[in-house]
């Protein structure tokens, strides 16, 4: 991936006072700062006295620019193509392509909220598991297993408990996932930890530090539900409107899972590490609405931003597929507690029900052709500065 952290940056150098300034340096950026979840501190008074710390409050943002594809109305730009030339989107609410973005494709709702559950509940249960490594295994050395059933069951993990750094976490029963009776200073409740699952790389195992995917670890092949959509997506497309650009056969091989709290953002980047660019995107949303950024080939171009709901799947494919995507926000259908000034970090609730994960967060499933032996990182530009999904 190439891009940097939504949240990795903030403002703009001022420009030297002779010069005018830039009405608008970044479009990109700008986008995402308008789309970003904003917190206002709200101070209570009371006669005439400053009363406790204050409370944040969500500011309200501006949602009119951005197209959704479920209105009663097809939104300005786009077009419907019909679902009956594409078998594989035929149960989709619609199916659409966007002016200005070639390539691109939107299916709404191709998955049912039963299909969603189904498809999150494996990916939970079976796709995160070893050997596929995800962020715990970038940031901590350590694989983790059984972490949904463990939080499932309000289990803690103790370190040193025959885990830790290096190591992985079996599931509960071997020492390592223990009940929360045991009070131990170091423990973490799994759910703590569900929610620190940021990211997971199915099929060739995607290299976050060099951008590269490996062909030198082990893995699983791409799970079959997911090969078994993209495939089909993405030859009916092609089949129907000739527009699904690619060399040769399509055959995914590997899908970045993305895990998004109420909170978390995907910031602006392209996906350039695949060996053949013009092999199309699928991208899978689960859960919660987000807003979806889609630009340009440079952050110069002002992105069109779209709402993603549970079900909706994007295709990325032609001149779209070189393009700058992300997610500046998700909608979580929990209501936030404002938090008290100072503090206010929510505690998780134990032992979540795969509707209440859902509910709360996003799971994103990004499929991809990677390729025989694919090892290229895309070209130099802007560096990774955590494209992956960051609070
Ligand atoms: O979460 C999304 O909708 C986009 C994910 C993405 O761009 C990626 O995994 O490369
Ligand atoms: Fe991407």
């Amino acid at each position: 991936m190439e891009g940097e952290g939504a949240s990795a940056r903030s403002g703009y150098p001022s420009s030297p006072s002779s010069a005018a300034p830039h009405p608008n340096p970044n479009p990109f950026r700008e986008a995402e700062k308008k789309y970003q979840l904003h917190y206002d501190q709200v101070m209570a008074f009371s006669k005439g006295k400053l009363r406790g710390k204050g409370e944040f409050r969500e500011r309200p943002t501006d949602l009119s620019e951005v197209l959704d594809f479920r209105s009663a109305e097809p939104p300005p730009g786009a077009a419907a193509l019909e679902t009956e030339a594409v078998p594989s989107a035929a149960a989709a609410r619609g199916l659409y392509t966007l002016d200005g973005h070639p390539g691109f494709y939107f299916v709404s709702g191709l998955l049912d909220e039963s299909a969603v559950e189904d498809l999150a509940g494996e990916i939970l249960s079976e796709h995160i598991e070893p050997p596929a490594t995800s962020n715990f295994t970038r940031e901590h050395g350590t694989r983790i297993r059984g972490l949904w059933g463990a939080a499932r069951r309000g289990l803690f993990y103790r370190p040193g408990a025959g885990g830790g750094a290096g190591g992985e976490l079996p599931a509960g029963g071997q020492g390592c996932w223990s009940a929360a009776d045991h009070p131990a200073a170091s423990q973490t409740p799994a759910q703590v930890l569900l929610d620190r699952l940021r990211w997971v790389s199915l099929g060739p195992q995607y290299d976050w530090t060099r951008r590269v995917y490996r062909d030198d670890v082990p893995c699983r092949g791409l799970p079959r539900r997911l090969k078994e959509l993209a495939d089909a997506l993405v030859r009916d497309l092609r089949g129907a409107s000739g527009r699904v650009q690619a060399s040769g056969g399509y055959s995914a091989d590997a899908a970045l899972l993305n895990f998004y709290g109420s909170k978390d953002t995907l910031g602006g980047h392209k996906d350039d590490a695949e060996l053949d660019l013009s092999q199309p995107l699928v991208s899978v949303s689960l859960g919660c609405d987000a807003v979806f950024l889609l630009g340009g080939t440079t952050k110069g171009v002002r992105p069109t931003a779209m709402l993603v709901r549970s079900g909706d799947v994007v295709v990325l494919s032609g001149r779209s597929r070189s393009c700058f995507h992300g997610v500046p926000r998700i909608f979580s259908k929990t209501p936030r507690r404002g938090g008290v000034a100072g503090g206010g970090k929510r505690s998780p609730s134990p032992s979540p029900s795969l509707r209440g994960y859902l509910d709360e967060h996003r799971i994103n499933v990004s499929v991809r052709m990677v390729g025989r032996g694919a090892a290229g990182g895309g070209g130099g530009g802007e560096e990774d500065g955590g494209a992956g999904v960051g609070a």
